[in-house]
């Protein structure tokens, strides 16, 4: 399994314009990852997807390190960034080829050099995942659903060792999140997920509270998830 360090991490901020020059959006958090699958929950704004973003470099650190597998994401960004897959919650922005089998060729450019051969292994991606019949589809007119598998079936594609995912069911309707959930709770990889989706922070093997930048509850999910209640009210 993967790990996952946080030391002494920072994040800050710039908000030029504001009441503040520089907000803190994580206060100095350290954890050891290590666990197979790991929720990260709190309230809107309190900072789970920057928290995400520090493990492949989107985020970096103003203060403190952060070191997947050994490697400083601050020095190593680059092999970092192969060693992790990162789906959003709105693929759009990952989805830039004209057609799907495109989308998921450019994917797989660092993995598959011949240009033939890249061409029918994301064929065999999309038949993998039951989206072969969109294969010459633009990705614009897929459906949201359609859009995040296919975004996942892109990012596994590459055959990353950790896959953080930032409230990757959010914009699904029940079917599609539950499919989602299930084809991420079947990965042999280890997980990082960010949700709001409490009862699939109960499915993980730890989960991280997060309020106002600051880690409050950290352990089995049933304790976290019932400390996020109650704080709720
Ligand atoms: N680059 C930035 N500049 C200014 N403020 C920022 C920046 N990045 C994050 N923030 C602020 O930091 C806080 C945490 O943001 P973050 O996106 O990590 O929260 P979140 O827990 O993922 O929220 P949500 O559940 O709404 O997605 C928010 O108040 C956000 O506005």
């Amino acid at each position: 399994m993967s790990r996952i360090e946080l030391d002494q991490v920072v994040v800050r901020a710039d908000t030029p314009g504001g009441p503040v020059p520089e907000v803190t959006v994580l206060q100095e958090t350290t954890l050891d990852l290590t666990e197979q699958r790991i929720a990260l929950i709190g309230p809107n704004g309190s900072g789970k997807s920057t928290l995400a973003r520090l493990v492949n470099g989107l985020v970096e650190p103003t203060a403190g390190r952060v070191v997947v597998d050994g490697l400083d994401v601050s020095r190593k960004g680059r092999e970092v960034r192969r060693r992790v897959g990162f789906v959003f919650t709105d693929p759009t922005a990952q989805l830039v080829m004209p057609t799907v089998a495109e989308d998921v060729g450019l994917s797989l450019r660092h993995h598959v050099k011949d240009r033939h051969d890249r061409a029918a292994a994301a064929l065999a991606v999309l038949e993998s995942y039951g989206l072969s019949e969109l294969a010459d589809r633009s990705v614009h007119t897929l459906s949201g659903g359609q859009r995040q598998l296919l975004a996942l079936a892109g990012v596994l594609a590459t055959d990353p060792a950790i896959l953080v995912a930032d409230e990757p069911t959010t914009l699904l309707d029940l079917r599609n999140a539950q499919k989602i959930g299930d084809l991420l709770f079947g990965l042999p990889q280890q997980l990082v997920l960010a949700t709001h989706d409490l009862d699939l922070a109960l499915r993980c093997d730890r989960a991280i509270l997060i309020d106002e930048g600051t880690v409050v509850a950290d352990g089995a999910p049933a304790g976290v998830v019932a400390h996020y209640r109650a704080m709720v009210g």
